[in-house]
């Protein structure tokens, strides 16, 4: 598959990946960030719940081009995909032009599963392409972010985090803090995040969590006092198990009173991606049904996709 191949040739293509009779969606996403854990594992929940991979997608500005073969083993479907690097930004955007022309201008959407450093100018390319995304990839400046898609009236969702239970959990603190601010005033609050060595940035579900807390607690409490583990032998010791070192999450906060005799906390604890995957491609239909509606984009959290009954 090469950028500039005829309408007609990328028509072909899709009724050639797309023969598998539980497909039932026409909705094809460009899962960027690829061969990373994370967007691979989105690919596959993408493909387990009916959607198409596009044949062309975006990965890191070192890697050589190549094509892989996402393979969701639960659905026993596949799709091959043409890596190119986020340098040749203009190959990526004359495939798009060419997938929205042969699969309709709302049918192509993207999910970001990238890096940090790259949050920022991806968004931006993205609304400059007109592309609909799932933001998941952290870090980055956020505001920014958002400011920049809200007033470009862009269809996006923008998440540290796409597992149905935590987004409930975050809700719930929102509520909580809405309902009773300051409940927790005087506490003092701590929290300690383990991920994977690999992980390039401060947890941004703890800096969600965090916001929430502090509308309960009046402490000071900043990002900077999260206290990060990216050592195996350390995220042992907080209970990671050992066949998730390579992938997992682990979260605990908590609220201690001023004189120490009384302490909540509160615990988040995953091993391995499959979770957030999932949530990431029903994010993608929440998207698609936005889209189908018309009117003006926006960007909508987890929360908002939750809301509505799409996460499964
Ligand atoms: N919202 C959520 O629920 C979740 C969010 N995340 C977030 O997702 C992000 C990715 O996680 P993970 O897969 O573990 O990270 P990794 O760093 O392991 O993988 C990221 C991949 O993206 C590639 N990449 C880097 N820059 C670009 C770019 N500009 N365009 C396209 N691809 C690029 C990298 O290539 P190379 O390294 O070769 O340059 C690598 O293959 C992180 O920010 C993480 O915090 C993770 C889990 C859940
Ligand atoms: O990098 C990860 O792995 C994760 N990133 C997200 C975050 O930064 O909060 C979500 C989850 O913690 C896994």
């Amino acid at each position: 598959f090469a950028p500039q191949v005829s309408t007609t040739r990328l028509r072909k293509c899709f009724k050639s990946i797309s023969m598998s009779p539980t497909d039932d969606l026409d909705i094809h996403v460009m899962v960027n960030g690829m061969p990373g854990p994370m967007a691979t594992a989105a690919a596959e929940a993408c493909l387990r719940k009916g959607l198409k991979l596009t044949p062309v997608a975006m990965t890191g500005p070192d890697v050589e081009p190549m094509t892989i073969m996402v393979y969701d083993p639960v659905s026993e479907k596949s799709s091959e995909v043409k890596l190119i690097p986020s340098t040749q930004r203009d190959d990526v955007a004359a495939s798009i032009q060419g997938l929205k022309e042969a699969c309709g201008e709302k049918n192509v959407l993207a999910i970001d599963y990238t890096h940090p450093s790259a949050v920022n100018s991806n968004a931006d390319f993205y609304v400059e392409q007109k592309l609909p995304f799932v933001m998941g990839t952290t870090g980055g400046d956020r505001e920014k972010l958002v400011d920049g898609v809200n007033a470009a009236k862009h269809f996006a969702v923008i998440a540290p985090n796409m597992a149905k239970q935590i987004v409930a959990m975050q809700a719930a603190l929102e509520d909580l803090a809405k309902k009773y601010p300051g409940a927790f005033s005087s506490y003092t609050m701590a929290c300690k995040e383990s991920h994977q060595k690999t992980k390039a940035d401060t947890s941004g579900t703890a800096k969600a969590v965090i916001d929430s807390l502090k509308e309960l607690s009046d402490d000071d409490f900043t990002y900077d006092d999260i206290q990060m583990i990216r050592d195996d032998q350390e995220a042992l010791d907080f209970g990671v198990p050992e066949d998730a070192l390579k992938g997992h999450a682990f979260h605990r906060y908590t609220l201690t009173s001023a004189d120490g005799s009384t302490q909540f906390a509160l615990e988040h604890n995953v091993a391995g991606r499959t979770i957030y995957a999932e949530g990431t491609a029903d994010a993608v239909k929440f998207l698609a049904e936005r889209l189908q509606e018309g009117g003006e984009g926006k960007v909508y959290t987890m929360i908002n996709v939750l809301e509505s009954g799409a996460l499964e």
